[in-house]
């Protein structure tokens, strides 16, 4: 049994023996079965020694008591109930004195209030923090504390659930008196205050009697329902302080006992316990040393992110040195960070004194030759790959070695970064979520190359400035970004709904701001621009990419090589391109030559091409094998025997490419097999084409293609697209089909809508208008002119307003997020599945009480979550395919065994 109760006899000044019981359970003395066992014993021997006169109860220096052991809640509490310990003690005819050094936290604080006098050091701190854990104090302190400190009171307290430091805890009427000076002296002063009151009545110092002072709650229950917003204890609890106004204690501790049980058993409770332990273990990470937390930190650019990492840095006792090479940039930086503390004070959150210190730590400089001394840097400068390496090679010159060398990249690659140094084993992310001095997240990202103490110092750094810390593995996104951003809101946008439908079920899901109400507060002026910026970005890259294909594979040193030349043109008006390839040979000694006759192709675009890859039961296609979607229901891959302008057998491989700006490159590899069935060993030759189609979509919502790079490798005739294999006619018989298929479908690979708010510069609130129009207070509410660029592109997309019911938005919205949850972790991206749901409770305000994405999909159930998955089109991950064959549960050892070993085989290896 874990913990126990220890016994010391002192005697007080005036002679007098008084039994000192200290709960000894570490590290904060929970009220494991030992404990409440060993304060059962003490107290009856308390009784019995008549030379006993009076008792201390403490918990040692530094913690009285963290309250019940939450690790039993899940196995079952066994041994003597905390009710009836506290009420042996309040029963007690000898005095029993409090004395509280450090926390005393619920069943803590209730045994405290079982005792007939509290008395508090400075460093203690009085709560019941219940309430976070989805349950309520229950054994017997929503009773004894209305009775103590009024029911308004009371119901604010255990509401909030925050901890109350010593001095307001005292002015409160939480602790009787506060004792200056260490433990030893609360502990003297604890024992003399007891040895004086043996003997005397303590009627009066029980507060398990009686009523609590008459008061009027309704008001409370809607402020906690908006406060707590969906959470069910808040509403139990007031329950509970209405009894002790209405009911005799014995028959208000009966409602309470009932609340209580109802909340023992539900889902919030075992989801808000969950995310107790996942929140503490997500910073231990196996096989990392302990590592000293960095003095000092550096911090590479003033911006918005620079200055609060600077903050957060001061605020927990690291000194900063915040450089940025613009002037104005540092001067605008500092200013904002003395602004910030100029409304702490005003606040009177901060004394002046206080922020003197804190601006005192943060030194604003010009000169990477001022980050020489530094621990670690953080690099906070714009997502541009360039000037980060440039950043990185500058830090490489200056920074001291064993520095850590930082950035807080929201999804770059780390290794890229890291590259530009000759230390890639010093390189790690730091990604810290905005605003970072209030954020409660840091996802620290490991690079395939960074060294294991370089991890284990970047998570002492976050321990350092109180963040709750998670390792992440290095993919586009890291965790949260990644896993959220396939939540699917623009494909109900763009599916029929109106933003505040989609906002209202996110928001009764219990999200805080739903989706459309999000993206107006980051702007959607930061997404249109970026989104413009990446598609330029994307275009240079992919033209890269196939220009070096093309030199590769036809370059004159390859001798079956083919110089290819294409021109094109399109008449969008009559929905047609046409396109010409001629391919000359270097092989004839003569590059001008031309080989064969340039092929033409005249097509209608684009429904017919959408269409087959939107539908494999096109005919004239068959034998469709391993045929892989996109979540939007596009073929990603597939191969398929077409009867093409030859009998033979084709096997074609589509890569589709889904793109920021919302443009989609299609690149097709055709293989015809050598063994062709139909005329063995006539044709043999084996070619390949690979298209790639830069698709977009014009303002009137049609897809438009606006690039063609066509290749004939290795042979063979210019490919001729999937209409010249139809039946003449076929497509224009389909069109119509195809015109409704594609309008349920593109939308999703267009994700265009808010790109159309950007453009009418609807960016949010900052401008006033977004998704909704926003007063001077920054309320939100609809707005027709954004609802009729809505339906604008409905109409385009021939799509019908509807209606869907809650658990249908939530479903598209999350279950997207719980598959590619389960992709990390197969991906080795992710130590544990309690990792994700940290993330996107710390990182996104997912709402705690229901876990986490990852708690809640295994729920829901993993076959319930598989099927539903399916039926979106969307790819599920093979690991959730596992685990909803096997039927595991968050905690199935072969679950967890799992993805343990898809986190060593992907790191444990390059240690
Ligand atoms: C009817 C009555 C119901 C109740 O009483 S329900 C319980 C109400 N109490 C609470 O909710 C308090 C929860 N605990 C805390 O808030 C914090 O903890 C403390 C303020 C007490 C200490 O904080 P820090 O010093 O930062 O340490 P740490 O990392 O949070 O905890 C150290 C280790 O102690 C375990 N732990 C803490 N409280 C409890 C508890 N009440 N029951 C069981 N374990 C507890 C943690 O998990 C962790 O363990 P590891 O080192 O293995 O990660």
């Amino acid at each position: 049994m874990k913990g126990q109760v220890l016994c010391e006899k002192r005697t007080a000044s005036d002679g007098s023996c008084v039994a000192v019981l200290t709960m000894d359970n570490k590290p904060v003395n929970a009220l494991s079965a030992g404990v409440r066992v060993g304060l059962e014993k003490q107290l009856q021997e308390l009784t019995a020694d008549s030379s006993v006169k009076a008792a201390v109860l403490s918990g040692g220096p530094g913690v009285f008591c963290g309250g019940a052991d939450i690790s039993e809640f899940a196995t079952g509490v066994e041994g003597p109930s905390l009710t009836d310990i506290i009420a042996a003690i309040e029963n007690s005819e000898k005095p029993v004195v409090a004395a509280i050094d450090g926390v005393s936290l619920g069943g803590g604080y209730e045994v405290a209030l079982g005792c007939h006098w509290r008395l508090a050091s400075s460093r203690a701190q009085a709560g019941l923090p219940e309430v976070n854990l989805g349950i309520l104090p229950g054994a017997g302190g929503t009773q004894r504390l209305p009775r103590l400190i009024g029911a308004e009171k009371s119901v604010d307290f255990i509401c909030r659930g925050t901890p109350m430091k010593a001095q307001k805890a005292v002015q409160l009427g939480l602790y009787d008196q506060l004792v200056d000076g260490d433990y030893s002296s609360l502990l003297q002063a604890a024992v003399e205050f007891a040895a004086k009151a043996a003997g005397q009545d303590l009627t009066l110092r029980r507060l398990g009697r009686g009523k609590a002072k008459a008061a009027e709650l309704s008001q409370k229950r809607q402020e906690y329902a908006k406060s707590r917003k969906g959470e069910l204890a808040p509403q139990a609890i007031i329950s509970c302080v209405e009894a002790a106004v209405a009911q005799d204690f014995q028959d208000a501790m009966k409602v309470e006992f009932s609340e209580f049980c109802k909340l023992m058993v539900g889902p919030q409770a075992q989801a808000l316990q969950y995310m107790f332990f996942a929140q503490r273990q997500c910073q231990k990470v196996p096989g990392l040393d302990k590592a000293a937390a960095p003095g000092t930190c550096g911090i590479v650019g003033a911006g918005l992110m620079g200055s609060g990492i600077a903050m957060c840095c001061a605020e927990n006792g690291i000194k900063v040195v915040l450089l940025d090479i613009d002037q104005k940039n540092l001067d605008r930086g500092m200013t904002a960070i003395k602004k910030n503390y100029a409304r702490s004070v005003e606040r009177k959150s901060k004394s002046q004194a206080q922020v003197d210190g804190l601006l005192a730590s943060i030194t604003p400089s010009t000169s990477y030759d001022s980050l020489g001394h530094c621990d670690i840097v953080v690099e906070a400068v714009f997502e541009n790959m360039d000037l980060k390496r440039k950043i990185f090679a500058e830090l490489d010159r200056v920074c001291k070695p064993g520095c850590v060398l930082a950035s807080n990249t929201s999804g770059l690659n780390i290794d890229s970064i890291a590259e530009a140094t000759k230390r890639p084993q010093d390189v790690v992310g730091c990604h810290f979520f905005s605003p970072a001095n209030v954020m409660p997240l840091l996802e620290n990202v490991r690079g395939p190359r960074t060294a294991p103490q370089v991890m284990a110092k970047a998570m002492a750094f976050g321990a350092k400035l109180k963040k709750v810390t998670c390792l992440v593995g290095n993919c586009p996104g890291f965790i949260a970004n990644r896993v959220m951003n396939v939540s699917g809101w623009t494909h109900l946008i763009q599916g029929g709904l109106l933003p505040h439908q989609i906002d209202a079920a996110a928001e009764a899901f219990g999200m805080r701001m739903g989706p459309t109400r999000m993206m107006d507060l980051v702007g959607l002026d930061l997404f249109g621009r970026e989104r413009e910026r990446k598609g330029e970005q994307d275009d240079q890259n992919e033209y890269e990419r196939f220009q070096k294909l093309l030199a590769e594979e036809v370059g004159p040193g390859n001798p079956h090589g083919w110089e290819i030349k294409s021109d094109w043109a399109k008449d969008y008006s009559k929905q047609q391109f046409k396109m010409r390839v001629s391919l000359r040979s270097h092989e004839s000694g003569n590059p001008n030559k031309l080989l064969r006759g340039d092929g033409k192709y005249k097509g209608v675009v684009p429904e017919d091409f959408l269409g087959f890859l939107l539908k494999p039961e096109l005919p004239g296609m068959k034998e469709w094998k391993d045929v892989e979607t996109l979540p939007d229901g596009f073929i990603k891959y597939c191969r398929v025997k077409a009867p093409c302008m030859t009998p033979r057998d084709h096997c074609w491989k589509y890569t589709i490419d889904r793109r920021a700006d919302g443009s989609i490159f299609v690149c097709i590899r055709t293989t015809t097999h050598p063994e062709c069935p139909e005329k063995p060993g006539i044709i043999r030759a084996y070619y390949y084409n690979s298209c790639v189609f830069k698709m977009s979509e014009t303002e009137e919502g049609v897809m438009e293609m606006t690039e063609f790079i066509f290749q004939d490798l290795k042979g063979g005739l210019p490919v001729s697209l999937m209409n010249a294999a139809l039946p003449k006619g076929t497509l224009e018989a389909n069109k119509a089909e195809m015109k409704t298929l594609l309008a349920k479908k593109k939308g999703c690979i267009a994700r265009r809508d808010p790109l159309q708010l950007y453009k009418a510069s609807r960016f949010g609130q900052k401008s006033g208008k977004g998704y909704y129009s926003y007063d001077a207070s920054r309320r939100h509410s609809r707005d027709p002119e954004a609802e009729a660029l809505i339906q604008q592109v409905w109409k385009n997309l021939g799509v019908q307003p509807r209606e869907m019911s809650q658990e249908e938005i939530i479903d598209v919205l999350y279950l997207p997020v719980v598959n590619e949850g389960f992709k990390c972790l197969e991906e080795g991206m992710a130590l544990r599945a309690s990792d994700i749901d940290v993330c996107c409770v710390f990182g996104y305000n997912w709402p705690r009480y229901t876990g986490g994405p990852m708690k809640w999909g295994f729920s829901l159930g993993l076959d319930q979550v598989l099927a539903k998955v399916e039926k979106m089109g969307l790819k599920p991950s093979e690991l959730l395919k596992e685990g909803a064959q096997k039927k595991w549960r968050i905690n199935s050892k072969e679950f967890n065994a799992g993805v343990a070993s898809a986190w060593n085989s992907r790191w444990t290896s390059k240690l």
